[in-house]
């Protein structure tokens, strides 16, 4: 406990830091306690809702790292009540035994009203409903957007007009997708611009919040042996990964229309691309952060046809349950879809560092394995004089799961033989920080939009950059009907994709092995 809240004291420390240069007020993140915050999802009885914002805000009640005050409104069509959400949400709540009392409580300070999205009276009535714990004091409210994209534009249009705070702060917290494509997107963005000025709105990436996410900005800048290495000149390859081993279980109707470069890419490992690549900010303010993620982003031209592999799951009639299914077997997909479940896409930095490396996105349903990681493989020495034995440095970020970061080098094979042999220096998380609970990704964002920060929010230009880069792609396989290679339930992906990894300077030998110093593994 006491290692939690150190931990928490030192991220608030950042996050004041970084805030002490911004125009807005500190207040936020003093958590004012004379002051209530009232915190409004809408589409409370939604999966996302169900599944994530009512059980992270549990935790940060759990843990009191919500300001005291904070009520909970919940907002949608149904006519449904506290009571039915906290039955449905209870199996993601994970609630311990002796948590009881204060999950009572948490649940004392939620309500529930139910209105239409395109209906300015029952916003109105919302208003009423949380001016009520507002009177004669400052309040600040937070709108969570945990809805279908095609009611954005309506429901911001009722926030604005009824719905603000009066005497204190609004936020807007917005959940991909972003659009669809970069016009669409464009016509979201300006739509909410015209609406809100940015500093008043979060768009929500929870890669962002993931611990080995947010990590790559220490180790680069706050480390002085990677980054005189972290170019060009050493780095062969860099490859960002996603891996699922689950299908679209029968949640194929939304996958079907956005397909994996939209649902993954084009945000999560795009956005984990810039924090590879970026220069270093002139601070931690997170205008200075994002202004140089729109820089790289800036100087990469938009993702060629010839640079891709995608591919469709099909059943494995060897697999269990629902291994057996494809993805055509989905009763919610097209029957002839040409979605892409899985896709690489190889994109260049056209800078300075980076001109040459090839940058590798990849990410799949139905694989193998639950992965997600950043693997910076560099050149081969030069000059060898150990006649070929050498493999290559990797380094490894494992972002999920079980957060690691290893270096694979070489080394003298211990003993009398002069031979040698790769081994790691290995920073697994779970060993060597295994009193520290990690929090979840939606934890510590929605604790960012509480303070005011918004160093791991997307900021509208970053995001027009990323739909440049993957629009005219997404266009051409969609008009195109571009057939995806199939792949089987449970493997590693397309074959052509590993072809493609060699192309592009990733050397995969198969002679590692991890030697793990947890003796059952030996
Ligand atoms: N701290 C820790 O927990 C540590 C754990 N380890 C573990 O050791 C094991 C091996 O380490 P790892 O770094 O993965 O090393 P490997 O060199 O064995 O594998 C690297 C990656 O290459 C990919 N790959 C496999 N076959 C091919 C192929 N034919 N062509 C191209 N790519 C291929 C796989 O990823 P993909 O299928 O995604 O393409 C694989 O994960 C892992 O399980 C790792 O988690 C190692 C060090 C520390
Ligand atoms: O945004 C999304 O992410 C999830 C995977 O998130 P993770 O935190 O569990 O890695 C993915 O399943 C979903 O399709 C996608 O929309």
């Amino acid at each position: 406990m006491l290692d939690k809240k150190k931990n928490w004291e030192l991220y608030l420390g950042l996050l004041r830091n970084s805030l002490k240069h911004t125009d807005e007020s500190c207040d936020g993140i003093r958590f004012d306690s004379a002051h209530p915050h009232i915190f409004i999802i809408l589409g409370a009885s939604g999966d996302l809702a169900r599944k994530k914002i009512y059980p992270t805000l549990w935790w940060l009640y759990r843990d009191q790292l919500l300001p005291p005050k904070t009520i909970f409104y919940g907002y949608a069509r149904s006519k449904t009540s506290v009571d039915e959400i906290k039955k449905k949400t209870l199996p993601y709540m994970n609630v311990k035994s002796d948590e009881q009392e204060k999950f009572d409580e948490f649940w004392k300070m939620n309500y529930y009203i139910s209105g239409k999205y395109d209906s300015r009276t029952d916003f109105e009535k919302l208003n009423q409903e949380i001016s009520r714990f507002e009177t004669s004091t400052i309040a600040n409210r937070l709108f969570y957007l945990a809805l279908p994209p095609s009611v954005y534009e309506e429901v911001t249009i009722h926030i604005r007009n009824t719905c603000m705070s009066l005497k204190g702060w609004t936020r807007i917290i917005v959940e991909k997708p972003f659009g669809k494509d970069f016009d669409s997107s464009q016509k979201l963005s300006d739509h909410l611009a015209s609406l809100f000025p940015e500093q008043q709105i979060y768009r929500i990436d929870h890669y962002l919040g993931k611990e080995m996410v947010q990590n790559l900005m220490t180790l680069r800048f706050a480390n002085r042996i990677f980054n005189p290495t972290w170019n060009r000149d050493n780095i062969a390859s860099v490859q960002i990964s996603f891996k699922e081993p689950f299908g679209t279980q029968g949640r194929g109707g939304y996958f079907d229309e956005y397909g994996i470069i939209r649902d993954i890419m084009q945000n999560h490992l795009l956005q984990i691309l810039t924090l590879v690549a970026m220069e270093k900010p002139t601070s931690l303010h997170p205008d200075d952060i994002r202004n140089e993620k729109v820089k790289v982003l800036r100087s990469i031209k938009p993702l060629e046809p010839d640079h891709v592999v995608l591919g469709q799951y099909v059943g494995n009639p060897k697999g269990e349950g629902d291994e057996k299914l494809g993805y055509l077997d989905d009763e919610t997909v097209p029957k002839n879809s040409t979605t892409p479940t899985y896709a690489l896409g190889v994109l260049h930095i056209n800078n300075e560092r980076w001109d040459g490396v090839p940058f590798i996105l990849k990410c799949g349903k139905a694989l193998n394995e639950r992965k997600a990681e950043v693997r910076i493989q560099y050149k081969d020495v030069a000059g060898d004089i150990f006649e070929g034995r050498t493999q290559r440095n990797e380094l490894v970020i494992r972002v999920q799961p079980g957060e690691a970061l290893y270096i694979k080098f070489m080394v003298k094979t211990p003993g009398m033989s002069f031979d040698m042999e790769e081994t790691e220096l290995d920073l697994t998380y779970g060993s060597r920080y295994n009193n520290i609970k990690l929090p979840d990704a939606y934890e510590k964002l929605i604790v960012d939009v509480f303070c005011g920060s918004q160093m791991h929010f997307v900021r509208s230009d970053e995001l027009s950059e990323a739909w440049r880069i993957f629009t005219p792609l997404l266009h051409f396989i969609e008009k195109e009907k571009i057939q995806p290679v199939k792949y089987m339930y449970g493997s590693r992906g397309p074959k052509e994709a590993d072809e493609m990894l060699l192309k592009n300077n990733y050397i995969y030998t198969g002679t590692y092995h991890w030697k793990s110093n947890d003796s059952s593994k030996l």
